[in-house]
């Protein structure tokens, strides 16, 4: 199996619906003698690439097939596609990426589209296409930055010509930031470690936050087996931040897997106290769980618990955390298929936020605090949840965060991280403290 014709199977296979990802490694899988590590690099950037330009990918293939891209044969598509990607976005050179397409189509059993297959990757790879051409802001956010109806209108609504920095932001990965698990390392062993096994490495904005360029899957070293750090964006080593947590608290996340902001928490709060780690999928609590046992956390219990109901026998909590459940639409330069979110279901997504909320206050303690935070920058998922919530409660306040990252936005309501101002994941981050009665 070449790298291209996985990448074509994987791409046939996700127009059937499913996870980009999940399909990917579904793929993968199945793939005997499995793609080497270089090769299944190559497979898995023709595929996303794919899925993060496909209809600027149609529109420049519409204008050379006569029949509809919708309306051609499925393998002949995808292989188009991803021809047409390798030659535009990920500098394979034109001749490679139309030959191996050719070649592609005729192992496929597509002989008869080989000559169609030619003829139009060599046109489209070439034509110019700019965001200009698009006069109709929608159209231009659906085709040149490639979001769904929905998604480009809501963006649009809520920040109007801000949104084409944005979809440009949603082109550029953040870099990969780390948080050092200060109960087995320090900062400075963590770096020599890091760039031992071949990372470049450099401090974050705060103690114990690195900057890393991966070389290869970050698992894959001791450093990551042995529990020395976690993969964890600069935003939501914020959001964990901003709990202000101390060692022998007795602390609640209600939304905690894969169980980043835990282990952060955790170690915060020196492996002392108390936190429970509540998440209501089975398969997911154990996640946490196992994130737990390679940090060698103790002071923390995962538990499956829906965050909607009330759990009065926990008591209440000095510090919770309400990191809910979201549009996601903060994180799509890392997950492409939020692009394509049709957004069905929002407002039953805000009432179970709302609800969360809620019931996260419910179980905070007089002087306490808690943190309301999304991976989303839907204003209705974000201030609007907050100020409604602050409606209901004049016992509680916002109150500014200790931290600062260049290009944040501090609101009435809590903080913006936009990815086009501040690098990083899209994140809103709201702490609130429940003033004594
Ligand atoms: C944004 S993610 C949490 C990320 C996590 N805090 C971290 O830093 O790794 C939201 C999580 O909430 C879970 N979730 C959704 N509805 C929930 C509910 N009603 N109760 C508890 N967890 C829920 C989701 O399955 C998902 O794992």
């Amino acid at each position: 199996m070449t790298p291209r014709r996985l990448a074509v199977k994987a791409l046939l296979h996700q127009e059937q619906a499913g996870y980009a990802n999940l399909v990917l490694d579904a793929e993968l899988k199945k793939c005997t003698p499995p793609l080497e590590g270089r090769d299944a690099a190559f497979a898995a950037r023709i595929f996303y690439t794919v899925l993060e330009y496909q209809p600027l990918l149609d529109f420049l293939l519409d204008r050379f097939s006569k029949k509809p891209v919708a309306r051609l044969d499925a393998p002949v598509r995808a292989i188009l596609r991803a021809g047409l990607a390798q030659a535009r976005f990920m500098e394979v050179p034109l001749p490679a990426a139309v030959n191996e397409s050719v070649k592609l189509t005729k192992a496929m059993g597509k002989t008869s589209a080989a000559g169609m297959v030619n003829a139009v990757l060599r046109r489209a790879a070439v034509y110019p296409v700019k965001e200009k051409d698009f006069a109709d802001p929608l159209e231009r956010l659906q085709i040149y930055d490639c979001l769904s109806r929905p998604v480009a209108a809501l963006l649009y609504q809520e920040y109007g010509e801000e949104t084409f920095d944005l979809a440009a932001a949603f082109r550029n990965r953040p870099v990969s930031a780390v948080r050092v698990n200060t109960l087995r390392t320090t900062d400075e062993a963590l770096i020599q470690a890091l760039q031992a096994e071949g990372h470049t490495v450099r401090p974050g904005p705060w103690p114990h936050a690195l900057l890393v360029e991966f070389q290869g899957s970050p698992a894959a070293g001791n450093s990551f087996a042995e529990g020395h750090y976690h993969v964890q964006g600069l935003a939501s080593q914020f959001a964990a931040l901003s709990l202000a947590v101390r060692p022998g608290q007795k602390v609640l996340d209600l939304c905690a897997a894969p169980g980043g902001k835990s282990l952060t928490l955790a170690e915060e709060m020196q492996n002392t106290g108390e936190l429970i780690s509540g998440e209501v999928l089975p398969g997911r609590v154990s996640l946490i769980q196992k994130a737990f046992e390679r940090c060698g956390i103790r002071c923390a219990r995962a538990v499956q618990n829906d965050a909607t109901v009330p759990r009065k026998e926990w008591g209440t909590f000095d510090r919770v955390l309400c990191d809910v459940p979201c549009s996601g639409l903060g994180v799509i330069a890392k997950k492409p298929d939020i692009r394509y979110k049709d957004l069905d279901g929002m407002e039953n997504l805000c009432a179970i936020q709302q609800k969360i909320l809620q019931n996260g206050a419910d179980s905070l303690a007089e002087n306490g605090r808690l943190v309301y935070s999304t991976c989303t920058i839907n204003v209705q998922e974000n201030q609007k949840q907050v100020e409604n919530f602050l409606c209901d409660h004049p016992e509680f306040r916002v109150v500014a965060p200790e931290l600062t990252l260049p290009g944040m936005e501090q609101g009435p309501f809590g903080t913006l991280f936009l990815p086009h101002k501040t690098g990083t994941d899209g994140f809103f981050v709201a702490i609130l403290e429940k003033l004594s009665t």
